[in-house]
């Protein structure tokens, strides 16, 4: 799969969000991308999905089967968990036994029988990987999977990332806590100014940072803007910050955008 001079912008005179993007995914390939907030690493991943087609520029060789788990799962389907995955099972072509199995895998029995409305955060997100991969995938585009996930299902999922591009799918995942940082063969894309550069890490990880000359926080160019708080060799804070639901994502956004790094609980 490739990506040939793709150009994207939402509307037509609108800015572009990326510009010239040349890009080749190969069979078994797992690729981080990272970016700061707003960069474009969503809109990239939806590009690769097929979601959006570019404004410019075209994406060939698509492979058939494609699983993608959005940063946001949208929960507001009046479904049971279970019963939104067994209707993705029969849309997908493959047996209920999929869903169950990865909802063990992924640490989500207990949920399957919650209304998605009830879901919190990372719950949702476990249930939008879990459908991104009932039918095994040729290309895995996860954005932001880490984000409120418990430690079982952060450590299960990089697990399932390497079975599947051990049998030659591609893997994307946009990962603001770097968590494939040291992944095995990844390759990392950075997304600024409208353009992807391949083989740029991202900015240093805390126990690295002895030989940066910039502090992590507020990071400097680039900047993995994770919402995990680091252990790095300097001394840290943590204030919480008790916000009512529906004003989180712009609480939290203010916050990202101010440099800080945020790590929500409910
Ligand atoms: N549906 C949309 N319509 C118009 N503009 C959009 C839309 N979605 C995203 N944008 C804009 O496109 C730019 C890139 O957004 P995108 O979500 O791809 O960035 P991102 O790197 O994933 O950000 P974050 O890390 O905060 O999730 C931002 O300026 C954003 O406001």
């Amino acid at each position: 799969m490739r990506l040939s001079t793709v150009s994207f912008r939402y509307s037509r005179r609108g800015p572009w969000i990326l510009k010239d993007v040349e890009l080749t995914l190969p069979s078994g390939s797992v690729v981080e991308v990272t970016g700061r907030n707003g960069a474009g690493k969503s809109t990239l991943l939806r590009l690769l999905a097929g979601f959006v087609p570019p404004s410019r520029g075209t994406i060939p060789d698509r492979p058939a089967v494609v699983g993608y788990a959005p940063d946001v799962f949208p929960v507001g389907q009046p479904f049971t968990a279970a019963d939104y995955l067994a209707h993705m099972c029969r849309i997908r072509g493959v047996p209920p036994a999929s869903a169950a199995d990865l909802a063990v895998r992924l640490n989500a029995t207990h949920l399957l029988g919650q209304p998605l409305g009830d879901l919190s955060k990372g719950s949702a997100q476990k249930i939008g990987i879990i459908q991104s991969l009932l039918a095994p995938p040729d290309l895995l585009i996860l954005d932001e999977p880490f984000a409120g996930l418990d430690e079982q299902t952060r450590a299960e999922l990089p697990v399932i990332i390497g079975e599947i591009a051990a049998r030659g799918g591609a893997v994307v995942v946009s990962d603001h806590q770097n968590q494939l940082r040291d992944f095995p063969g990844a390759e990392h894309w950075l997304v600024a100014d409208g353009r992807v550069t391949v083989g740029a890490l991202p900015a240093p990880a805390p126990s690295d940072a002895r030989t940066s000359p910039s502090p992590p926080i507020p990071s400097a160019e680039p900047s993995p803007s994770s919402r995990d708080v680091p252990q790095g060799p300097s001394p840290r804070v943590v204030i919480e910050v008790i916000v009512d639901a529906d004003e989180a994502d712009e609480v939290e956004q203010k916050l990202r955008a101010g440099g800080y790094l945020t790590r929500r609980s409910s």
